[in-house]
């Protein structure tokens, strides 16, 4: 997702350390003491502006979450989401990093489900390696989910969509849950990111799967 140039994100951002987290990996394996309980936490790496993990963290107050996104100019949007809301969203927080460096931040099994949503789909196949479902991201997720944690991820990219699934299977992980229209019956439960709702109002199908790491 790419936003224009926002000059004053950099202060936003500043402004709220209780929202984006400024030096998080001061607080790996201490999150249950950052949100104050011992609740799941889940994370989604690629939040954009942050609509969907709003929308859970809302949705799931007894579930904790952490949105994880690359740029300044877009992460504000979703912490401007989170401002909007009266009282706050006491069950979310954000981190502007990049999700390739997930282990600076997190102890192995301290997050229980991992979100992929509309990843970049970098067709190229020699930017294959940037692909959040390639084997060197995988080998990371499994190192902060716990024994057979989950990776729910959705997409409009055919391409991609099909490139994961073989990803996933060659690194030995159980597909749970396979949808090629995810909105033909759309579960009362999903909450739509922003390219969701684009690309469905454009008609086109939204790929979906569950997959579940197994243990050696
Ligand atoms: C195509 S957008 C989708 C945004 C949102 N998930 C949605 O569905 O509307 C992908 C987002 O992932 C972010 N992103 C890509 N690679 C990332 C990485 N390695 N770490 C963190 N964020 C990343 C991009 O900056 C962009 O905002």
């Amino acid at each position: 997702m790419r936003s224009r140039f926002k000059p004053w994100a950099a202060e936003l951002i500043g402004a709220h350390p209780e929202i984006i987290i400024p030096e998080p990996e001061k607080v790996k394996g201490k999150w249950q003491e950052v949100f104050g309980n011992d609740h799941p936490l889940h994370i989604e790496a690629g939040t954009g502006k942050g609509r969907f993990i709003v929308g859970m963290a809302k949705m799931n107050p007894d579930i904790n979450y952490i949105g994880i996104e690359l740029f300044d100019s877009v992460i504000v949007s979703a912490l401007e989401r989170v401002l909007e809301e009266e009282g706050g969203i006491p069950n979310l927080r954000l981190l502007k990093v990049n999700a390739k460096d997930i282990e600076s931040y997190f102890e192995k099994g301290e997050v229980d489900r991992l979100y992929l949503n509309f990843s970049d789909p970098w067709p190229k196949s020699r930017h294959a390696k940037r692909r959040l479902t390639h084997e060197t991201f995988l080998r990371l997720y499994e190192t902060v989910l716990p024994e057979n944690g989950e990776i729910h991820f959705k997409t409009d990219n055919r391409g991609l969509f099909e490139y994961s699934l073989t990803s996933i299977s060659e690194y030995g992980m159980l597909l749970k849950d396979v949808s090629l229209d995810l909105h033909a019956n759309e579960p009362e439960w999903n909450i739509m990111t922003e390219y969701e709702e684009k690309f469905s109002k454009k008609g086109q199908p939204i790929y979906r799967l569950e997959a579940q790491f197994q243990a050696v």
